[in-house]
């Protein structure tokens, strides 16, 4: 059967970061499913109801200007907590977790709700002051005019939020593999992630 790797954690724990490097590393397909929710939120800032913008959601709509932005991110979670939302970006989510091949989706839910039975989950966290430096970093780079303290201030309420909703939480599935990266660099992440992914097929060969 195909391997399915299921990728959680809070924001900017280096969830895509691992999520890319284990879809090249094994030849997987990759799915950043906070995408799909930034593009609904990015519709719902452009004055669309946010159910309704989930259900047209389109490939073009991935590709819009500022879906990487704190004000896209900001609005995907407040979307995220809309049932009806999630509901409707379920099959497209699945249908790639499915896709031959094999595939690697990052999210919030991917391990306890999109993908219960994928057998490699990983749940990726970082501290807060770790995550809210590294995306800084990352907006300053591209050009946005922030504060670490604003920064922060966003992944504690965006955490919050995104922990605290009734629908599909996020949390770690209980069978998956925590990986702490507030002490990893890039390249230490990568690879307690791969031979996470490693053991757990050599484990799966036997069983
Ligand atoms: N272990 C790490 N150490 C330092 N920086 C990292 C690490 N992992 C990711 N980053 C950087 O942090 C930022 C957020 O990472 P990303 O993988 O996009 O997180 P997420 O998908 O969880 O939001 C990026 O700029 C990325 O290059
Ligand atoms: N599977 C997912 C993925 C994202 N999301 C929501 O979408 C928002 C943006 O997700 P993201 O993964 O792009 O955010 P970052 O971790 O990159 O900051 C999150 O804060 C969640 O509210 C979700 O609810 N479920």
């Amino acid at each position: 059967m195909a391997l399915t790797i299921a990728v959680d954690g809070p924001a900017a724990s280096g969830k895509g970061t691992i999520g890319r490097a284990l879809a090249e590393r094994f030849g997987l397909g990759y799915l950043d499913t906070g995408l799909l929710y930034r593009a609904v939120g990015r519709r719902m800032l452009d004055g669309e109801a946010p159910v309704a913008a989930a259900r047209a959601l389109c490939a073009a709509d991935l590709e819009a200007e500022g879906l990487r932005g704190p004000e896209a991110a900001e609005a995907a979670s407040r979307v995220a907590a809309i049932p009806e939302v999630r509901a409707a970006l379920v099959d497209f989510q699945r249908a790639f977790a499915a896709r031959e091949g094999g595939a690697v989706l990052d999210g919030r839910d991917i391990g306890t709700v999109i993908c219960p039975d994928a057998p490699v989950k990983l749940y990726v966290t970082a501290t807060a002051e770790a995550r809210a430096a590294r995306r800084f970093k990352e907006l300053v780079g591209q050009g946005h005019a922030t504060s670490f303290e604003d920064v922060l201030a966003d992944i504690r309420a965006r955490d919050a939020r995104d922990a605290g909703r009734a629908d599909a939480p996020m949390r770690a599935a209980e069978d998956a593999v925590h990986i702490d990266t507030t002490e990893l660099d890039v390249a230490a992440a990568i690879a307690r992630a791969v031979a996470e992914v490693a053991a757990r097929q050599a484990g799966g060969a036997d069983g």
